[in-house]
């Protein structure tokens, strides 16, 4: 290992850094502008502002409540804005173009086609703009010279009762652009085990799926989630630091859950802005990402919403290199554990990981051996060179 090993990546170089993302809500990562375009082309006059930089404060604010009843209260906005299979199309492109732009390599997107039926489009009509606004995305990247490839996971809301009815559609589409099926929507009061019909057909099936759990309500949500539903990963999953316990003389002890969580790399989909929002967490510092991270838990970094929060996969990197300094080396292994824990085939998960995600890593690891002598020195800190 080299010196230029332990630097922090800056932002230019995080942004370039191959990253994937699994766990990204389709209708909360909308450009405020398009919130603005597509609700003046349906006469949704509901929007509390008319122009897109104050729109996108306006959700961020709103998102920002401690809550998740009432962070979850701002889709209302953007659902209402997605009923027609054109602005679906546009939706899905933009946020396949936008992640490209942003370094992101591989994607699962979800949103829950139950939500976009009130223009009179059926299930299927959902799935299939959704699923053409991915691949005129990805093409768009092309141009721009951007890799991606964009997968879609459908979602149920916890609180319906369309759960089935939706996982045998996410089986219908497997193949054709439908990489798994997820639940979302309040945690408390809603337990997964009300889907338990939905679970077992997909499990039946082959089928994937992951369960939002332990982000507003703690274990027994991560338990069920798991233990009675079958979860292949955890919606944030946040909450399992509930069963870890570290002593004063740094001692940590895992709880049995928390135990068979890491023993079993169950992957964590971990959102630290958005849970900063809903206030599964106080602060970056304090966010269990860190301590997650030092025990090797398959602890994956993700957005949620982008519009909602502000953010982007390069921007909760940016928070947490600034936060636990966290090197390129680190950024690998979130991307790679993320990877591993995608829902495609395992062949492609490995051709990512060592044909694209490996070699971008080392490539931008190997920048400062090539760079102007002139421009100053090589490193900024640990700069004595090799260090083991
Ligand atoms: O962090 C979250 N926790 C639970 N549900 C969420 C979260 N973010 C979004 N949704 C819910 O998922 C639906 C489909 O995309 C969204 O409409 C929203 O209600
Ligand atoms: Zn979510």
């Amino acid at each position: 290992m080299t010196s230029q090993t332990l630097k922090t990546p800056d932002p230019d170089q995080i942004r370039r850094a191959p990253k994937v993302l699994l766990h990204d809500h389709l209708d909360g990562g909308l450009r405020p502008g398009t919130v603005v375009d597509l609700a003046r082309a349906s006469g949704y006059d509901a929007l509390p502002e008319s122009e897109p930089d104050a729109l996108g404060r306006w959700f961020r604010e709103a998102a920002d409540s401690g809550s998740l009843e009432r962070y979850l209260e701002t889709f209302a906005h953007t659902c209402a804005v997605m009923q027609t299979r054109d602005a679906l199309f546009r939706v899905a492109a933009e946020c396949a173009e936008d992640l490209a732009a942003d370094g992101v390599v591989y994607a699962e997107i979800r949103y829950a086609p139950e939500q976009h039926l009130e223009g009179g489009l059926s299930l299927e009509e959902v799935v299939e703009a959704v699923n053409e606004g991915f691949r005129e995305g990805e093409r768009r990247a092309r141009e721009d010279g951007n890799r991606i490839r964009v997968g879609a996971l459908l979602t149920a809301m916890r609180h319906a009762a369309r759960s089935l009815e939706i996982a045998e559609l996410a089986n219908r589409y497997r193949d054709l652009g439908v990489v798994g099926f997820d639940i979302a929507g309040a945690e408390a009061g809603f337990p997964p085990t009300r889907h338990l019909d939905a679970f077992e057909y997909l499990k039946r099936e082959n089928n994937h799926f992951t369960i939002h759990a332990g982000e507003a309500f703690g274990l027994p949500s991560i338990w069920q989630a798991l233990q009675w539903c079958g979860a292949d990963r955890l919606g944030h999953g946040v909450r399992i630091i509930d069963d870890i316990q570290v002593a004063a003389d740094g001692e940590v002890k895992l709880g049995r859950l928390a135990s068979y969580v890491r023993d079993k790399r169950i992957p964590l989909e971990l959102c630290p802005t958005s849970n900063l929002q809903t206030g599964a967490a106080a602060s970056y510092a304090e966010h269990p990402i860190g301590l997650l991270r030092k025990l090797h838990f398959r602890a994956t970094v993700n957005t949620d919403n982008r519009l909602m929060s502000g953010t982007g996969m390069s921007t909760e990197f940016e928070r947490l290199v600034e936060t636990f300094h966290y090197t390129l080396d680190d950024m690998q292994w979130f991307t790679v554990n993320a990877m591993k824990s995608a829902f495609i085939p395992f062949d492609e998960r490995l051709a990512m990981i060592n044909d694209v995600i490996k070699p971008g890593y080392a490539e931008l690891k190997s920048e400062w051996l090539f760079r102007d002598p002139a421009a100053g020195p090589a490193v900024t800190s640990g700069s004595t060179g090799a260090v083991s």
